[in-house]
């Protein structure tokens, strides 16, 4: 490896250090393992779930990985094959969402003729005879003009009946009685009147079904006389972070740690476009994990850990319980390789995170991202490359996912990109798709952007 290159961080890494350092377990780091984790140890096999064993799990053959397309293919597949849906919503909650029907006009644009300055609608060619009064924007109907007269007229104001055009303060001038008018340059008919249905007639098509609501979609509906939007509901998300060992505040002792999922993965979730209904913390404890997914009213179930093959890792027999159809049971990626997607009902559908943070994240985009999208019938940004700064080291034969951040029209493979590690994460602005066997220094790969830097796919941030 080159000083600039990164590692394979499929834990080989760790694996070889520990070896490395060739040092027994000493006995105080045993003790210093968690209550629950000596626990779950001496707990005979079975013990603590409901449902398949988890030994019966464990040593069931696991069906070979799917390749990382491969996966987030099935990820989208699954979302695209979920039943359509379609909600009414006040237009403020419909932000970020697709439409379900076309957005019609429900009136004509401008509604009325308009005068677009602040001056005088005149009738005819002039001087003109200025009439008492004016005529505000909000105004109804003012009486009508006859030729040879004009009235002060304000921006978005009615033009009364007879107004041939409108003249801007700047381009004429009253007399000191104010009671005539002669313009300063030539006078265009029809100049600065915006024509009633100038920008649609009611019943024209404004934007089809399948669009995007942004802000601007926001604006033009409500002027188009719309209170409320039909669109596509975000799909509802709730998390379930598993494990004995991990701490909602404070410093980590005594072999516990912090959870580093759950202050993240709502948010993120979010920043996908889920509706997150709820972050819950659950013991490692198969009853309790089988009662909330059953129980879930989510679209969407997010596990954290679990996923892989020890005493506690509870996902795959809950799944088994449950009667779930397992998708995607292992993904040939690093970091994120035990990673899941199964279906778990018509149109629900869980995604196990595996519990190592960057692992998590990268199940998050390598199979959430795609689902999350499709439910909510999003278009999926367009996959594009970029040159990396440095050479990545590969794994042999997953495909490595790598924090990079962007610097002059390259990416800058990030340190601290191991599986348990969130510090290179927290710097980067994209992960890199390294395939099997690395990436040269110069050599263009797929950037997977992250949500709140996405440029471009017309999403926003944290919408
Ligand atoms: N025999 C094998 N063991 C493991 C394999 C394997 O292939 N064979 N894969 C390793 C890999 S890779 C990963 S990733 C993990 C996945 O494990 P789980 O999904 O079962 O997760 P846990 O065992 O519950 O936790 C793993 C690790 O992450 C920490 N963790 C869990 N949740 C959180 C959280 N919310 N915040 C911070 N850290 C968390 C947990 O304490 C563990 O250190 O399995 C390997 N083992
Ligand atoms: O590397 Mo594991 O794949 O930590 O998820």
């Amino acid at each position: 490896m080159t000083a600039e290159s990164t590692g394979a961080d499929d834990g080989s890494d760790e694996a070889l250090a520990l070896l490395r350092e060739a040092r027994p377990a000493a006995a105080s780091d045993r003790e210093a393992r968690p209550a629950a984790a000596r626990e779950r140890d001496a707990r005979p096999t079975g013990e603590g779930h409901t449902g398949a064993s988890p030994s019966a799990a464990r040593k069931a053959p696991r069906p070979r990985a799917a390749a990382w397309a491969d996966a987030r293919a099935i990820a989208a597949r699954a979302g695209r094959a979920a039943p359509a849906r379609s909600h009414r919503v006040p237009l403020e909650r419909a932000l970020g969402e697709i439409l379900t029907e076309p957005l019609t006009a429900l009136t004509d644009l401008p509604s009325f003729d308009t005068s677009a300055m602040d001056g005088w609608a005149v009738a005819g060619p002039g001087p003109w005879t200025v009439q008492d009064g004016g005529i505000l924007a909000g105004h109804a109907a003012s009486g009508a003009l006859a030729d040879g007269e004009a009235v002060r007229i304000a921006t978005g104001a009615r033009i009364p009946a007879g107004a041939t055009a409108v003249i801007r303060s700047e381009h004429a001038r009253s007399d000191e009685a104010r009671t005539q008018l002669q313009a300063d340059r030539v006078v265009l008919h029809g100049q600065d009147i915006r024509p009633r249905g100038q920008e649609c007639r009611s019943g024209d098509v404004l934007l089809p079904a399948t669009a995007l609501v942004t802000p601007a979609v926001l604006g033009l509906a409500a002027a188009a006389g719309y209170d409320e939007l039909d669109t596509v509901p975000r799909p509802r998300v709730e998390v379930l972070v598993l494990g004995d060992e991990l701490l909602t505040q404070g410093l980590p002792h005594d072999g516990l740690i912090r959870d580093a999922l759950g202050p993240m993965l709502g948010v993120w979730l979010r920043a996908l476009g889920a509706d997150v209904i709820g972050t819950r913390r659950l013991k490692d404890d198969a009853g309790a994990l089988l009662a909330a997914v059953t129980g879930s009213p989510a679209d969407v179930v997010i596990t954290t850990g679990g996923t892989a093959s020890g005493p506690l890792d509870h996902v795959h027999p809950v799944l088994h319980s449950a009667g779930a159809e397992l998708l995607v049971d292992g993904v040939a990626v690093r970091p994120g390789h035990p990673m899941l997607l199964a279906g778990i009902g018509v149109g629900k559908h869980l995604v196990g995170l595996p519990g190592n943070p960057l692992a998590a994240v990268s199940g998050l985009l390598t199979l959430a991202e795609p689902l999350l999208c499709e439910l909510a019938r999003r278009p999926r940004p367009a996959p594009y490359t970029a040159p990396l700064r440095n050479e990545v080291q590969g794994h042999p034969h997953d495909t490595r996912l790598v924090p990079v951040v962007h610097r002059a029209e390259r990416v800058v493979p990030l340190h601290y990109n191991g599986p348990a590690m969130l510090r290179g994460i927290a710097a980067a602005d994209g992960l890199a798709v390294v395939a099997p066997g690395g990436a040269r220094a110069g050599q263009e790969v797929e950037i997977l952007d992250l949500p709140w830097v996405e440029a471009g796919s017309g999403q926003g941030c944290f919408t």
